[in-house]
């Protein structure tokens, strides 16, 4: 817990004809890495990018690349993902049922890549408990997967201080992500709560300047973040 506050820019809020020149400035403003938003009009109601999007950012980029399977049956297509280049791979729970997680988290780090699991606003954080130890992140969602541009859930904040306590209750210390409806007012909550990292489409990809968007959340969080630990400490 409370690592220093990294920044996800979700690229499905970027300008697509001028992709490069988009990573570019998120990589110059300091992003910690590219998440990458997959949705198959199936688990959700819409449909974004697959393997050759992950494939062309590889060969432009070294920011890891942190890719979000809004997919439904993960396992079959988690291999082409991997052998993409995806550095961090998470699968939602809701649509890898029983054994299925376990299963994809091994064939994650089989590949060599870090291992991450998401629960939709709806799914209580404890049905990650059975991996919770293997994670390498958990992604807690802060609005309901499929677009970008939606409002944080009020008290989304919870869910993540509820992920820490569990965590801690199996030894384990996984990365905490936030994703959905995060900016400069949302992402002190999450951030005071204990998120690691904080995806950012609209706030970030969607802004003017990505870089001093990067910033000001970074700040915001940062603060918030410090005043929690003190007020622990006192
Ligand atoms: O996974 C998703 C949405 O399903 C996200 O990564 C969004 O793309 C984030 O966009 P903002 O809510 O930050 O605009
Ligand atoms: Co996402």
């Amino acid at each position: 817990m409370f690592q220093p506050v990294k920044i996800a820019p979700s690229i499905l809020s970027a300008d697509f004809m001028n992709l490069q020149r988009d990573i570019e400035a998120i990589q110059a403003g300091g992003a910690g890495y590219v998440h990458v938003d997959v949705m198959d009009g199936h688990f959700v109601p819409n449909l974004t990018m697959g393997v050759p999007v992950v494939k062309q950012l590889k060969k432009i980029t070294d920011m890891p690349l942190d890719v979000h399977l809004m997919i439904s049956n993960p396992l079959e297509q988690l291999p082409w993902f991997l052998e993409a280049g995806a550095d961090i791979v998470t699968v939602h729970a809701e649509a890898a049922a029983g054994y299925q997680l376990e299963r994809a988290v091994e064939m994650i780090h089989a590949a060599g890549a870090k291992a991450a699991a998401s629960v939709k606003p709806h799914t209580p954080v404890e049905v990650l408990a059975p991996v919770m130890a293997q994670l390498d992140m958990v992604l807690i969602m802060s609005v309901e997967p499929g677009f970008s541009g939606q409002s944080y859930i009020e008290g989304s904040e919870r869910k993540v201080a509820r992920t820490v306590e569990l965590a801690r209750a199996v030894g384990a210390a996984p990365l905490i992500e936030v994703d959905g409806g995060i900016g400069v007012k949302t992402a002190p909550l999450v951030a005071a709560a204990g998120a690691d990292v904080l995806v950012c489409g609209s706030a970030v990809c969607g802004a003017d300047d990505s870089a001093a968007a990067i910033a000001q959340v970074t700040q915001a969080a940062e603060a918030a973040r410090a005043a929690a630990l003190a007020s622990k400490e006192a």
